[in-house]
């Protein structure tokens, strides 16, 4: 197997396993959420559209490049490939994406009209990107839902960069990202105890 192989199935390794943890968690219902990840040498391996992702085995993650585009003709990537890569593309540190639909996420979503959600005063929020204190507001974007994808990416755009815990998107999921996959899943989880938090606090 050559180095460039092993990296391949590394990755792709990460994906299936984080999809097994979604699953656990319950944040990825039926065939929700999406995973993806950034190789070392610049390649993206993502899921491929449709299928339950706690279910994944190696073949169900696809190459794509930078513009979303599956390097191999006829494979059809996530159908929120756009909102990856567009991470990507803004910052070379990001290594893994993740995307679920979990009941906090998507209640809080529906319920909340302002444009973000803030997360104040909880210790978790040192999970997040520079974040070192619990003293702190970090403000989770919402933006509506819209089964045109690039044109959600536009809306998403003038955010990058300064999203530090992810965003939502109105009755349908969340979006996370980190340097590496266990950073990713560890600031998802995070995220998803903020959000049950805020909707337990919300009932009393
Ligand atoms: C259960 S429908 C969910 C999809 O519409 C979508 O939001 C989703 O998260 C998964 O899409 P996919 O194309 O498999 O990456
Ligand atoms: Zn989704």
């Amino acid at each position: 197997m050559t180095e460039m192989d092993a990296a391949w199935d590394d990755a792709a390794s990460e994906i299936v396993r984080a999809g097994q943890r979604m699953d656990q968690r319950g944040w990825v219902p039926a065939t929700a959420g999406n995973i993806s990840r950034r190789l070392a040498d610049g390649r993206i391996a993502i899921t491929r559209s449709g299928g339950h992702k706690g279910f994944l085995t190696s073949a169900d993650v696809i190459e794509v490049d930078i513009d979303g585009r599956p390097r191999v003709e006829g494979q059809r990537s996530s159908a929120e490939t756009l909102l990856h890569t567009q991470l990507y593309a803004a910052d070379p540190a990001i290594g893994a994406v993740l995307h679920g639909h979990s009941v906090a996420g998507t209640v809080l979503s529906m319920v909340v009209r302002d444009a973000a959600i803030p997360l104040s005063g909880y210790e978790v929020l040192k999970v997040f990107e520079g974040q070192v204190t619990h003293d702190t507001t970090v403000e989770v974007p919402l933006f509506e839902n819209d089964q045109d994808i690039a044109r959600l990416a536009t809306v998403v755009a003038p955010h990058l960069g300064r999203m530090p815990a992810g965003y939502l998107i109105r009755g349908h999921g969340v979006y996370v990202w980190g340097a590496d996959m266990a950073t990713a899943l560890a600031r998802l989880e995070g995220l998803e105890f903020l959000l049950a938090c805020t909707l337990e606090r919300s009932k009393l």
